[in-house]
C-alpha cells in the first residue's frame, strides 16, 4: 500500500469509480458563519450530480467552493479538501485562470458578455489559446452547434449577445463555459429564470454533455434533479445528509430527512 500523497488515479483504484471532484472533511466559514459542516463526497466523472435541499442549506456555497469564488472576499474561507487531477484546489497552487478553464460556472440569470455572441465564446478561449481565425470559427461552431444554438445565431453572430432571448442566453453561456474544453462544469440553478421549454431544452443538453463532462447542478426543482441526475446529494443546514443514485433518493432514501423534503413534508 502506497502512504504517499494520494493522486486522483489512485483514489479512483480504491473506489472503484473515476471521481473528477473529490471532496474530503470540507468545512467553510462566511466570517464567523460555519456554512459547511465536514462534507466529503465524489463527484464521479461524466456523470451529474445534483445538489437539493432547502432555502440557506449551503448548495450554492458548496458549488462556489469548486471554482474558489470566495477567493474575492476576505472572511470567508475553507478548510479541507478537494481533490481535482491530484491536487487539493484548496491550496493556491493553481492559478484561478487555470482553475476556472478547467472548472467552468453558469449562473442562475443568464450573463452573457455585453459584446457579440461570437466573442462571448471566444474572449475566454483567447486568455488560454492561441487559435488562428479558422481554428476560432471552428471552436464558436462547435459548442454553438453542442447547445443547439449554431441554427439559431449563425447569420448574427457579430450581433450583441443581449438581443438573445433568456434561454438563448442561457445556452450561449453553457457554451461559453464548454469553449475552454473543461472537466467540470457547475451549474447553479441555471434554468429557474427560463421558460418551460427552454429548460426542457437545457436539461437534454445535460443529458448530452454528461458524456463529456462531469456536470455539478444545484436545483431546487425536484422533478429536474430526478430527470437529469445520475446522483442526487441533499443537504440540511450547512451538512451532507445523504449523497446517492437519483433512483435510490426519490424511491428509497436511507434518512428520514430525506425522505421528509422529497415528499414535501418538510417542517
Ligand atoms: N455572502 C455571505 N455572507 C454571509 N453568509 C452567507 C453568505 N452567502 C450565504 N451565506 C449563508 O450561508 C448559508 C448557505 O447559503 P447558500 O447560499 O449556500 O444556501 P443555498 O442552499 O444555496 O440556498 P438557496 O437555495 O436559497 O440559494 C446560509 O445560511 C446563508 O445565509
Amino acid at each position: 500500500m502506497n502512504h504517499g500523497p494520494t493522486t486522483l488515479a489512485e483514489d479512483v483504484a480504491d473506489s472503484g469509480e473515476e471521481a473528477a471532484l473529490a471532496v474530503k472533511d470540507l468545512n467553510f466559514y462566511y466570517g464567523d458563519h460555519h456554512a459547511l459542516h465536514d462534507i466529503t463526497m465524489d463527484f464521479p466523472a461524466r456523470q451529474v450530480t445534483a445538489m437539493i435541499g432547502p432555502s440557506g442549506c449551503g448548495k450554492s456555497t458548496l458549488l462556489r467552493i469548486f471554482n474558489r469564488m470566495y477567493d474575492l472576499y476576505p472572511g470567508q474561507r475553507a478548510t479541507g479538501e478537494v481533490m481535482f487531477d491530484g491536487v487539493n484546489i484548496l491550496e493556491n497552487t493553481v492559478g484561478l485562470d487555470v482553475l476556472r478553464a478547467r472548472i467552468g460556472m453558469v449562473f442562475q440569470k443568464p450573463t452573457p458578455f455585453p459584446m457579440s455572441i461570437y466573442d462571448n465564446i471566444a474572449f475566454g478561449v483567447r486568455l488560454h489559446e492561441r487559435l488562428g481565425r479558422a481554428e476560432m470559427d471552428e471552436r464558436v461552431q462547435d459548442v454553438l452547434t453542442r447547445v443547439a444554438l449554431w441554427n439559431e445565431v449563425r447569420d448574427r453572430l457579430k450581433a450583441p449577445a443581449s438581443g438573445l432571448s433568456g434561454g438563448q442566453q442561457q445556452r450561449l453561456c453553457i457554451a461559453r463555459s464548454i469553449a475552454t474544453r473543461p472537466e467540470v462544469i457547475l451549474l447553479d440553478e441555471p434554468t429557474s429564470a427560463l421558460d418551460p421549454i427552454s429548460t426542457a431544452r437545457i436539461e437534454e443538453l445535460l443529458d448530452e454533455l454528461k458524456e463529456e463532462f462531469t456536470i455539478a447542478i444545484v436545483t431546487h426543482n425536484m422533478q429536474q434533479a430526478a430527470r437529469c441526475a445520475d446522483r442526487v446529494a441533499f443537504f440540511y443546514m450547512g451538512g451532507l445528509i445523504e449523497v446517492d443514485t437519483a433512483d435510490r433518493i426519490f424511491t428509497n432514501p436511507r434518512q428520514k430527512q430525506t425522505q421528509d423534503y422529497i415528499t414535501g413534508r418538510f417542517g
